[in-house]
């Protein structure tokens, strides 16, 4: 069964409510009927009941939750939650009223209060407007100071990482990571390939050097990031600093890197900052006609995945199974 297969028979086998905020685009309502004809979830939809069904002319989508935002039951309740939220960064009854008519910020308390399982949204706003929220409302789990974001990659005929998947991270929220942080995306990014894909871990810390064939402070960065994820988790099989082709191809580890525990056949790839990241993950997706599911978020206390503009509405499935289920496992 493949990775997607496998998720998606796990999404169905206990189906969650998952809100999509974005209802105003035709990928997203394309999506939700697939969704609920294949009973991969429940879907919520945000926005007013006339244009979404103007929207959705020949779908079939009646079975979902239309909720405006607006006007809605919880409305002020979810503006009391606000403030109490944010009244250390100054969040006044005011403020918060305009921020839940935005159906990110509706959604992500939605969420926060149980009132849906997950949210997934990205298909219109950029990350940054899909985030905000977010880590305003939901935040992080205990334990985690970083929220960080991966790619689910499934390369076809690709004799690379675990068959041709792989986990990216982080191709989408952290500009420019610290060692520190960096070593925590990658704890977070062995998470999720255990825990989401069932793959064993194997980490390379990537750079433009392999074990010291370059120096420069972003080398050393990646350096220090591998021996603090070492630290951290000292069963983790991980390796840095290591150049990708070291990473993935077994010929060339032997010759840049002989005895590295992950040489030549890692399947998590950490990227050194989000330049490194987003480039990648876009360049696999394009020349590779790779399947890239994400930015789907790692450390948040309660399920939450980001879209690229760029998607398909089966991206958007795909990233509503996998929502529905971590919201399986919380
Ligand atoms: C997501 C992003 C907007 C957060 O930026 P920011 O300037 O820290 O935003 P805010 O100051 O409003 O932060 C919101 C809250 O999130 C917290 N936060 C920000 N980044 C966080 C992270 N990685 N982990 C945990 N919390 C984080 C902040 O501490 C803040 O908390 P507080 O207000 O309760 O104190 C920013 O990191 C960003 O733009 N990243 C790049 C995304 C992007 O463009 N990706 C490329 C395409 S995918
Ligand atoms: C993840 C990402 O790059 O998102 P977008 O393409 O929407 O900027």
């Amino acid at each position: 069964m493949g990775v997607m297969e496998s998720i998606i028979s796990k999404a169905k086998s206990c189906k969650k409510r998952i809100v999509l905020p974005e209802s105003n685009d035709d990928r997203t309502l394309k999506a939700a009927e697939i969704v609920m004809r294949e009973g991969i979830a429940d879907i919520i939809l945000l926005g007013k009941k006339e244009e979404i069904y103007k929207n959705a002319a020949g779908l079939d989508i009646a079975a979902a939750t239309i909720i405006e935002p607006e006007g809605s039951d919880k409305f002020d309740l979810y503006v009391d939650q606000l403030v109490e939220l944010r009244k250390h960064k100054g969040m006044t009854p005011d403020k918060a009223r305009e921020l839940i008519k935005n159906p990110l910020y509706y959604g992500s308390m939605m969420v926060k209060l149980g009132d849906a399982d997950g949210m997934v949204a990205g298909a219109v706003h950029s990350t940054p407007d899909v985030w905000r929220p977010v880590l305003q409302i939901i935040k992080t789990m205990p334990g985690i100071s970083v929220a960080s974001s991966c790619f689910l990659i499934e390369v076809p005929d690709c004799p690379y990482g675990e068959n041709g998947v792989f986990i990216y991270a982080d191709c989408g929220l952290n500009p420019n990571p610290t060692a520190q942080e960096l070593a925590a995306i990658a704890v977070s990014a062995a998470r999720t390939a255990k825990v989401l894909v069932g793959m064993e871990p194997r980490i390379a810390m990537l750079s433009f050097s392999t074990k010291g064939s370059a120096e420069h402070e972003s080398v050393d960065k990646v350096r220090e990031a591998t021996r603090i994820a070492k630290e951290m988790m000292p069963d983790l099989l991980i390796d840095g600093e290591l150049q990708v082709d070291a990473a993935l191809d077994v010929e060339v580890a032997k010759k840049k890197c002989p005895g590295s525990p992950v040489g030549g056949r890692a399947n998590v790839l950490i990227f050194p900052d989000l330049n490194a990241g987003n480039i990648a993950y876009k360049l696999t997706q394009r020349l590779a006609k790779a399947m890239a599911l994400g930015p789907l978020s790692q450390g948040l206390a309660k399920p939450v995945n980001d879209l690229s503009r760029g998607c398909s509405a089966e991206d958007i499935v795909n990233v509503v199974a996998i929502t529905a289920v971590e919201a399986q496992q919380q």
